[in-house]
């Protein structure tokens, strides 16, 4: 197809050049045909002008030498000399004294005899004077010469060429003079020295002289008269030409050589060569263009002239064309015209079959276009696809084991002075920064994220890639993003929007919240949702309220990175029920007023404290299961070289806060990733709020946020350093705080159980007591010994991070809760208290036997409480296949109490009030303690499981 396609596309080509030069050629020859009339039309006209003018010059001159003086210019003009001649006197003078006696009475003009004969003193019309001209024509018909009519001499009827008669008459006059003095000739006047283009047809006009044609025309080779004329003469016409044809190619042609034109009007040119020059010159002009490139050269020569152009171009056509015939041009020109027709014929055929072919390649290119568009799209299509599929599996995996999230932000360049150290960005989250010292292969470092932006990303684009994660919140996640950075690298931009931001401007805390409504919204009829919010700020490790609208509350905050009945961290920070956008904008404006900042070397803005916005969901559904999840946006202030930011004073000691706390955060990313058992949280007031989120069971997501100008380039390398090693750390999988009706139900009963099971144990203790003389088994041992340890933790916890003394008032107090600026009071729930068993000496634990063999003899009461034991078990196990939590562990027997967590029903629990050791404050999840005791009362240490083993440990 390809190959045809090609041969089609040459034939064409040569087809439409052979068009082309035939057209060409066609086209030249119309030029050179026109051009060539034109200039002898010209010529002509020019020459009859001259020509005429140089006879009448002629005329007088003889005159002048003959019957002088005349009293006129050596050059008359053709008044001028009719004139003169006018009254008769010289002509008359002339013949006579040629032929004495021809006119034999001339009529004289009376006048003073030192007067000149002046032509222009003469009286007109005079009739006397017809009378002169009158016998002079006579005499000259006599001696058959030129004659002319007397009335050319009446001024009114004047023609052009009036003239010209008269200046026959005179040549002729002279030419027989000198024929009759001329020894060799016969006194017959043979040959007249007329003008050729003057007619002499009238019946009064002179018999033609013998062999004399009268009609005959100029030949410009031989010269007007038979006797050729003199040199001088021929010299004289020839330079008169030359002038007029100057002027008149001037006029006729502007764009003519100057110096050619100038050499001419000088005299200094020889005509011939001049002519031949204006055409060649001409012909050049006019086919620069149209000539190739040998004709141009032929041109350039002096011989050259229109002529031999048209020759070389014609021999060449005939070389190409008719190699073997010799063809006249105009053979060439009429069988050029048939080839154009033919090739145009042709060239519309094959013009149309082209058309027509590639009309049909283009429908099939089409379908195959189709088709393989369709075949991309759906390869784009599966390639989507399995892209989504792959990110799906990644963020499961991701998700499975808990890895921190890292996505990085890269600020625009505030200084063009300074070089960009981001060398490349990749769609796949890899990031490549250049040292601009080094600004070779060595200077390069790779880093991989989740995912980039780069300084042109905008902020809903930074939103929609974060939804997801946000919106999980509203299914029982609780999740964390926190925003880390050098000081002026944009945490506070991307987390709160610039300062003053419009709508469109603002950050992930306005846009989430935005998008939570809209959720809560599009759910209400399943669901019911309730929003709280929080805001806090660590400043100078001081937690403080942003948003009180208590001045009492502004004192610090604890931070209970433990059990409070409401779940919470910080329960003394006031609460705010939100129910629209313009509730969260309000709030954030009093936050934002109320935070920490001031102006730095590199920040006019800089934060000087970590903010922690905390948006609390409450959601219960139709059935009355309930959701409980928490949202921490943390803008985190930056770490700063106080050489740089150039702090003194108060901002000095504020940087070195900042600083620390970092650097406490770094430490405790370091022990995670690290996967070490001792993780320090508790060494700065921003880890240990952030525990939960950094080692609990959130869904946490770190913006790292770089400056690209290169004086940066080292805090930028840190903190990708800190991104990347944050990126590494595997926090487990995040727990759903969701449960249905069906559990809480379930949870119910065992409180009932439970309750009654503590009513039957003093009783069952007592019957045995008073049974015991009498019982043939050894009477159990108490318990040896109680093991007391960190619960173990799936999702890291500090073995330290031991649950604070609980505050005698927390159980009680109620928490300050504001609704569009109302403070309300939120009663805490008054959670029902496990009794303590007598035999435990530790509070909040109770022992389950699960495998007693009870002894022979046993109280009514012992058997009751088996029985509530067995319950409990069945209970726990329907739970445990409703969370889908069942482990294959086996215990014979497990020992767990933390009473005062019992009955919230927000977290995981076991069926005797376990509380999972792997929630903290910010979750809402504590730690408590876990006791086990053996059957055989040894000191057996816990399995590192998570809750759900637990639970399943006692079953
Ligand atoms: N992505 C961005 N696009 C446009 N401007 C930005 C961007 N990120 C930051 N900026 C601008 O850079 C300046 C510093 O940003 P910002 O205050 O958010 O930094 P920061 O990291 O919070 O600093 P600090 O830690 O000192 O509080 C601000 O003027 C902010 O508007």
């Amino acid at each position: 197809m390809e190959v045809i396609e090609s041969r089609a596309v040459h034939d064409l080509n040569l087809a439409s050049r052979k068009a082309q030069d035939a057209g060409k050629l066609q086209f030249l020859v119309s030029i050179l045909f026109i051009k060539s009339i034109k200039y002898i039309y010209q010529f002509w006209v020019s020459f009859f002008v001259i020509f005429v003018a140089s006879r009448r010059i002629q005329a007088t001159e003889w005159l002048e030498s003959f019957v002088g003086p005349l009293g006129i210019s050596k050059e008359p003009s053709e008044k001028e000399f009719i004139s003169c001649l006018r009254n008769g006197l010289i002509l008359c003078k002339a013949i006579n004294k040629i032929q004495p006696g021809s006119v034999q009475k001339v009529v004289e003009i009376s006048r003073h005899p030192s007067q000149s004969l002046l032509w222009d003193s003469q009286p007109l019309p005079a009739y006397q004077f017809f009378e002169n001209v009158r016998n002079f024509l006579k005499a000259v018909e006599d001696l058959n010469l030129p004659v002319f009519e007397a009335s050319v001499f009446e001024r009114d009827n004047m023609e052009a060429d009036s003239s010209t008669k008269i200046v026959d008459c005179v040549l002729g006059l002279k030419d027989y003079k000198e024929r009759k003095q001329n020894p060799g000739g016969n006194g017959v006047f043979k040959h007249i020295n007329r003008c050729p283009l003057v007619m002499h047809s009238n019946g009064r006009n002179p018999r033609p002289a013998a062999g004399l044609d009268p009609n005959r025309q100029l030949d410009l080779s031989t010269n007007c008269g038979k006797q050729p004329p003199s040199q001088n003469d021929h010299q004289k016409h020839e330079d008169l030409i030359v002038k007029a044809l100057t002027e008149c190619m001037i006029n006729a042609k502007e764009n003519l050589d100057g110096n050619l034109l100038s050499s001419i009007r000088n005299g200094n040119t020889d005509s011939v060569k001049w002519f031949s020059k204006i055409l060649s010159s001409a012909l050049e002009e006019q086919l620069q263009y149209k000539f190739p490139e040998s004709f141009q050269a032929c041109l350039n020569k002096d011989d050259c002239n229109h002529w031999q152009v048209f020759k070389v171009q014609e021999k060449k056509l005939q070389t190409v064309l008719y190699p073997t015939t010799s063809l006249s041009s105009i053979s060439i020109f009429q069988n050029l015209k048939a080839l154009l027709s033919s090739t145009k014929a042709e060239f519309g055929d094959l013009q149309s079959q082209w058309q027509h072919d590639l009309k049909q390649m283009g429908m099939l290119k089409m379908i195959l276009n189709v088709l393989k568009v369709e075949e991309l799209s759906t390869a784009a299509q599966g390639y989507h696809k399995v892209v989504k599929e792959n990110r799906t599996l990644y963020n499961m995996v991701q998700d499975l084991k808990g890895n921190i999230r890292v996505y990085c932000r890269i600020r625009p360049a505030f200084r063009a002075d300074t070089k960009n150290v981001i060398d490349f960005i990749g769609e796949d989250g890899s990031l490549v920064v250049l040292d601009p010292s080094k600004p070779n292969k060595d200077g390069k470092k790779l880093f991989q994220f989740n995912r980039i932006f780069g300084p042109t990303a905008t902020q809903e684009e930074v939103f929609a890639d974060t939804q997801p994660l946000i919106r999980s919140v509203m299914d029982g996640y609780n999740v964390c993003i926190f925003a880390y950075g050098q000081t002026g690298s944009g945490k506070t931009h991307t987390m709160c929007g610039p300062s003053g931001a419009s709508r469109k401007e603002l950050g992930i805390n306005y846009l989430a919240l935005s998008d939570l409504f809209d959720l809560s919204n599009s759910r209400k009829d399943v669901i019911k949702y309730e929003l709280y919010v929080q805001m806090v700020e660590i400043y100078n490790e001081q937690v403080r309220d942003l948003v009180t609208g208590d001045s009492a509350n502004t004192s610090k905050l604890e931070i209970r990175s433990c059990t409070t009945e409401n779940g919470l961290s910080l329960p003394d920070a006031t609460m705010h029920s939100v129910k629209s956008t313009t509730d969260v904008l309000n709030l954030m404006k009093v936050g934002q007023v109320n935070r920490a900042v001031s102006s730095t070397a590199l920040n006019h803005q800089s934060s000087r404290s970590h903010s922690i916005l905390t948006v609390h969901i409450h959601g219960k559904d139709a059935s009355g299961g309930t959701i409980r999840s928490c949202l921490h946006l943390v803008d985190l202030a930056g770490s700063e070289r106080v050489d740089k930011s150039e702090v003194t004073g108060e901002g000095l000691k504020e940087a070195q806060y900042i600083n620390k706390s970092l650097s406490c955060l770094g430490d405790v990313i370091t022990a995670l990733s690290q996967k070490n058992s001792y993780i320090p949280y508790r060494n700065s007031k921003l880890t240990l709020l952030l525990q939960n989120s950094l080692g609990g069971n959130a869904k946490t997501l770190m913006f790292a946020h770089v400056s690209p100008e290169g004086d940066s380039f080292g805090e930028t390398v840190s903190t990708l350093k800190f991104a990347q090693r944050a990126s590494t750390v595997e926090l487990g999988a995040a727990r759903l705080n969701k449960e249905s009706r069906e559990v809480m139900d379930l949870k119910e009963q065992i409180e009932t159980l439970k309750r009654q099971l503590a009513e039957k144990e003093p009783q069952s203790a007592q019957t045995a007591n008073r049974l015991e003389p009498r019982s043939p088994l050894p009477k159990p041992k108490p318990v040896p010994m109680m093991m007391e340890r960190t619960p173990p933790r799936s999702r890291r916890l500090s073995t330290e991070n031991k649950c604070p003394p609980k505050s005698p008032n927390s159980g009680s107090k109620s928490r300050a809760l504001k609704t569009d600026g109302r403070i309300t009071r939120i009663p805490s729930l008054v959670l029902p208290k496990t009794p303590e068993p007598p035999q435990v000496s530790i509070r909040n634990a109770i022992i389950i036997s699960s495998e007693s063999k009870e002894p022979t003899g046993i109280t009514n009461g012992k058997t009751s409480s088996s029985h509530i034991r067995k319950s409990l078990r069945t209970i726990g196990k329907l739970i445990n296949g409703s969370e889908k939590r069942i482990q294959s562990q086996k215990t014979n027997e497990v020992v767990v109490a933390s009473p005062a967590t019992v009955g919230r029903p927000s977290r995981r629990q076991s069926l005797t009030g376990i509380q999972p050791s792997r929630r903290s404050s910010l979750g809402g999840v504590e730690n408590c303690k876990l006791i086990m005791i053996s059957r055989k009362g040894a000191k057996t240490p816990p399995p590192v499981v998570n809750s759900s083993s637990n639970m399943k440990q006692w079953m």
